[in-house]
Order: structure tokens, then C-alpha cells, then sequence
């Protein structure tokens, strides 16, 4: 069911700090303008490498759910793996029926490419927080 990798998240305390380790660092050279998402309690900032993207974020806003990741892991660091998916919510009725817990109300939501997305609670999943993305319809 899962397709490609679409991106890595990494939660960071500054984007402007990560960045320059990607591009100072490791070179790359195809970092986007950082962006908020206030609905989903992050800005974000993808940075492309050939074969998938690395999705950097910050907290935004009080409620933002990595604080609590940020309580653990003060430095940041690998936060989930986002996964594509032909059909969200065939996928989310196929996780659940294997025993997944999808996180939030269980209604996609719309994530940072536009897309819908989901969440599977990382108990499940290898102790990785695994995140669902509907493939854009012009990836096609
Ligand atoms: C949506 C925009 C963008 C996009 O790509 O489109 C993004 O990806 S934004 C990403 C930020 N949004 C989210 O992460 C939403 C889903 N996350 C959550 O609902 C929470 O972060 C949750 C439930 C995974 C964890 O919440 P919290 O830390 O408050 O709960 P606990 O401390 O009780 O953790 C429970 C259990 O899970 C382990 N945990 C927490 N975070 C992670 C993680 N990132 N990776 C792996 N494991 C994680 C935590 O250690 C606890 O484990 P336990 O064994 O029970 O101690
Ligand atoms: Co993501």
C-alpha cells in the first residue's frame, strides 16, 4: 500500500539553524522559503535531495504537538516518516483494520504540500511516527 518516501521530518528548535547545515554542511542546494502552517502548530521548511524531501520543523504557537517532542528530544532531531498513499482514507480503513491507531479525530487534514494527510500513533508502528500523505493528483 505505502509508495514513495516523501519526506524525513525533522523537528528543529531553528529552521535558519538547520538550514545551515544542510546547505553549509551537506551542500544542498534546493532549500525552499520556511512557510507556518498555524493549523497544524508548525512552520516548516523543506529542503529537496534527489530522491525525497527533508521537512524541517519548528513549533509554532502554544499548542504545537512538539513541544511535547521537544520535552524529550531538546535538540530536535528525526520526528516521522511521511509515506504516499494513492487514497488516504482507503488507506486510513486499512491501517485501522491491521490495528493501527490513526492520531487526531481520524479525518485527514490538510497537510504542508496541500494534500491530506494522516497520522498512525508510533506504538504501532515500531516506535516510528508514520505519517500518510495522499499523492498529489498531478503526480499521477
Ligand atoms: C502536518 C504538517 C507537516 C506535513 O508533513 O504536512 C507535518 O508533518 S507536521 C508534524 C507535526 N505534527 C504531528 O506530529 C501530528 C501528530 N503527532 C502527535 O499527535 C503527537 O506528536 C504524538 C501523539 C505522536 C505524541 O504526542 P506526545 O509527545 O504529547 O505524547 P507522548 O509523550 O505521550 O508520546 C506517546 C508515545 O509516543 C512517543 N513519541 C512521541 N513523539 C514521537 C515521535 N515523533 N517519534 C516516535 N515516537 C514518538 C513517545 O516517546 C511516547 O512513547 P512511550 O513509549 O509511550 O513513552
Ligand atoms: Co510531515
Amino acid at each position: 500500500m505505502i509508495g514513495r518516501l516523501n519526506h524525513v521530518g525533522i523537528a528543529t528548535p531553528s529552521i535558519e539553524d538547520s538550514v545551515r547545515v544542510y546547505r553549509d554542511m551537506l551542500g544542498a542546494t534546493a532549500i525552499g522559503e520556511p512557510f507556518d502552517l498555524p493549523e497544524q502548530g508548525v512552520r516548516v521548511c523543506f529542503v529537496d535531495v534527489p530522491n525525497t524531501q527533508i521537512e524541517l520543523i519548528e513549533p509554532l504557537g502554544e499548542t504545537s504537538t512538539l513541544h511535547g517532542f521537544f520535552e524529550k528530544n531538546p535538540r530536535g532531531g528525526q520526528h516521522h516518516l511521511c509515506f504516499e498513499v494513492p487514497d488516504i482514507l482507503v488507506a486510513r480503513d486499512e491501517m485501522i483494520a491491521k490495528g493501527a491507531r490513526i492520531l487526531g479525530s481520524g479525518a485527514p487534514r490538510i497537510g504542508a504540500h496541500g494534500t491530506p494527510i494522516l497520522f498512525l500513533h508510533p506504538r504501532e508502528m515500531g516506535a516510528l511516527l508514520i505519517e500518510l500523505m495522499e499523492t498529489p493528483k498531478e503526480a499521477h
